[in-house]
């Protein structure tokens, strides 16, 4: 692997520039990336056995419909989702009481480092109430607004939820979304005030404030503290009362939704499933609604929380499922499996989720093309909300353009790309997804439609071949206490946003509802509320479709060549600003080096920002080399073969690993004061690792 001396210095930046983000974000920061060696020992579980050798079988037979509940925790981040599920966990004896369990159900790597519940986790827990034998399935969810698709899909499996409220922050912008998922879905809604043990805790505002924004009786509230486990007992009653069993009917035959799948490399596709009519056994021939591909089921289990295979499973209750699928394409995550012979109207799956930004990601090296491209699958697998396209780029190569839910699910996706997959990356600009009304009827004829979607902005068609530009737009709601509102208001008022409504949620807190264009919040809207709100507001939002706008494509140049991976699509009004900012945020991010480039922002021919910074330019294969020889030796060289390398740093979203390249014409400075022009006829990747 080439390296460069200093490039250590390069990652820190990177990471100490991502802490700030998330430090900022009250998140916390990834450790730096383990070694390889540490890659594979922190993977999840060996899972190279069936575990149907392990453990003896359960009969699932024990608990009849009526004796079975099923429930998500929702909430908004930190609230105590994870926390609470560790206790019932305890309660209900799935894990030993008298170890010290953190977040049980935060099995990913990358869930335990940042703190955050990224995947949604199912346990089936067994519980002894008045004489009877309850199974109880949990799925915990994440809290943050990326990975709300996780939530919804959770939803299609329950029948009912705890909705954990902070008993000292209230209400929050991610508890009014994820009430509305549970409410649209008809599910019921347990509301818990958790960490009552706080100073600060202050139960009864929270309950008020519940009764006012869900119009939900003070006195169904429960209050208690998820950490020391006070009153935790009465959660597991009040889901026994208050939630209803499934509606199904075992007798009927086999109608299971996949609502979640993983890759196995030993066993398989593993898919968690919800049964809502009949029974699965080992050794049932089943078939996928969506391949109509038979397959012979090897092993049905529960999670209790880990794999606990059964004899059956029956209708109503929430398990896995191991069917020889070899390949991640056969499991898609809202399928409808059934028995071989007994077809079914399939259930209604899911509405798949729709990408709010969309980055270009290849690998470092094109000989791991395929190795990265079986990663994205296994991966995208686990994470359906990620869409794919194939994509290549001058620079880059051959690679893909992926869809995500937001920069937090981009990080995190290719942070677990790293830590389960060993699969390094590099990650462009994040874009949104603008939309074009085609003008004439060749170019309609041409992209077979009227309106195109541009996911590369380098794709970006001109002015001259439309009707107009449509960007997308998103209803955010903020909820912040009221000393703020003045602040905050100015805030989205500069991010072109349009007031929809406010509403006091108690004396003092404000919700906020604003129509936002998702550009304007996708890239540090979150970080500048928090920091002029002392970290107090907090944000969420929905799809709200797309509106017109008077959109423009930027190029930057550098020493007066368009760089394709730089190119972004702004507001007009935005245009002078944002090409300043890009300009001086790559003037800082490229090292300054031994001869001047300039950096500039241009609409069409019309440069509207400029600086210049310094860089390195070597040929291929001396990088080390220059830096401890000297430039001048090396440079002896350039004059002759006139074919050199120039190495910057383009890609500004880097995460644990920062790699760039670039093609491009140039200057080269020779040493002694004169500059030769240049043409760089070749390139070569540089990773900093
Ligand atoms: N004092 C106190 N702290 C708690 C309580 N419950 C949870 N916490 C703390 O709150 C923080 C967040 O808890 P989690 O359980 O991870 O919250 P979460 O809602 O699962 O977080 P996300 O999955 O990231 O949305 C942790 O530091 C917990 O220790 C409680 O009852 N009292």
């Amino acid at each position: 692997m080439w390296t460069l001396a200093g490039q250590g210095c390069w990652r820190r930046c990177a990471l100490a520039a991502w802490a700030t983000r998330a430090v900022r974000r009250g998140l916390p920061a990834p450790r730096p990336a383990p070694t390889r060696g540490a890659a594979a020992e922190s993977k999840p579980p060996d899972r190279s056995y069936s575990s149907a050798d392990r453990k003896e079988k359960i009969d699932m037979s024990r608990f009849p419909v009526e004796n079975t509940r099923n429930f998500s925790i929702i909430a908004h981040v930190d609230h105590g989702k994870s926390t609470l599920a560790d206790r019932l966990l305890e309660l209900t004896g799935a894990i030993d009481k008298t170890k010290n369990n953190k977040q049980v159900l935060d099995k990913l790597q990358v869930e335990r480092e940042r703190g955050i519940t990224v995947k949604a986790q199912t346990a089936s827990l067994f519980y002894d109430y008045e004489g009877k034998q309850y199974l109880l399935n949990l799925i915990d969810t994440p809290g943050h607004v990326d990975f709300s698709y996780e939530v919804s899909r959770s939803l299609s499996a329950c029948q009912g939820v705890l909705l954990v409220v902070d008993a000292n922050e209230g209400i929050q912008a991610q508890t009014v979304a994820n009430f509305f998922l549970a409410f649209e879905a008809q599910l019921s809604v347990i509301p818990v005030i958790n960490k009552i043990d706080l100073k600060n805790a202050d139960p009864e505002r929270v309950e008020k404030q519940i009764e006012k924004v869900f119009d939900i009786p003070s006195d169904e509230c429960i209050k208690i503290s998820a950490k020391l486990g006070t009153n935790v007992e009465s959660v597991l009653q009040a889901v026994i009362k208050r939630i209803p069993p499934p509606k199904v009917h075992r007798k009927n035959p086999l109608r299971a939704l996949v609502f979640d799948s993983t890759f196995d490399q030993y066993r398989g596709v593993i898919a968690n499933v919800a049964l809502f009519d009949g029974v699965v056994s080992k050794g049932d021939k089943i078939v996928s609604v969506h391949t109509q591909k038979t397959y012979e089921v090897n092993e049905v289990g529960v999670l209790n929380p880990n794999e606990q295979p059964t004899h059956k499973l029956y209708a109503g209750q929430v398990g896995y499922l191991i069917a020889g699928m070899k390949d991640v394409t056969e499991a898609q995550i809202g399928d409808t499996l059934y028995l071989h012979k007994q077809p079914v109207e399939p259930l209604p799956g899911f509405k798949s989720a729709k990408p709010m930004v969309f980055a270009g990601m290849y690998p470092i090296d094109q000989s791991e093309y395929n190795n990265l491209k079986s990663a994205i699958e296994k991966l995208t697998l686990n994470d359906s909300s990620v869409t794919v396209h194939r994509d290549s780029s001058l620079a880059l190569g051959a690679g893909w353009r992926l869809g995500f839910l937001g920069l937090l699910h981009m990080e995190v996706f290719n942070q677990r790309l790293e830590q389960e997959y060993n699969a390094s990356v590099t990650l462009t600009t994040p874009t949104v997804p603008y939309k074009a009304v085609l003008s004439s009827a060749k170019l309609i004829k041409e992209y077979r439609e009227k309106e195109i979607t541009i996911i590369n902005p380098a794709q970006f068609p001109d002015k001259s071949k439309v009707t107009e530009y449509l960007e997308p737009i998103v209803l955010g709601t903020i909820i912040t206490p009221d000393e703020y509102t003045g602040k905050i208001m100015m805030l989205c008022q500069a991010r072109r946003a349009v007031q929809k409504n406010m509403m006091y949620i108690d004396q003092n807190r404000i919700m906020l509802k604003y129509l936002f264009p998702l550009n304007e919040i996708v890239v540090d809207f979150y970080d500048s509320l928090k920091s002029l709100s002392s970290g107090y507001a907090s944000f969420d939002y929905e799809d709200a479709g797309y509106q017109t706008a008077e959109l423009v494509k930027m190029d930057i140049l550098l020493n007066g060549n368009i760089v394709e991976e730089l190119v972004t699509v702004v507001h007009k009004d935005k245009a002078y600003s944002a090409g300043k900012a890009i300009c001086e945020r790559l003037k800082d991010s490229l090292p300054r080096q031994l001869f001047e480039i300039a950096i500039q922002a241009a609409l069409g021919s019309k440069i509207i920002a400029r600086e210049t910074n310094l860089i390195f330019v070597t040929k291929p294969g001396l990088y080390g080399n220059i830096w401890r020889k000297g430039w001048n030796q090396e440079n002896k060289e350039f004059q002759k073969k006139q074919e050199v390398l120039l190495v910057v740093s383009p890609v500004i979203w880097v995460t644990q690993k920062c790699t760039a390249k670039l093609k491009l014409s140039g200057m080269v400075h020779d040493g002694e004061g004169s500059i030769h022009s240049l043409t760089i006829s070749n390139y070569q990747k540089l990773s900093f690792s």
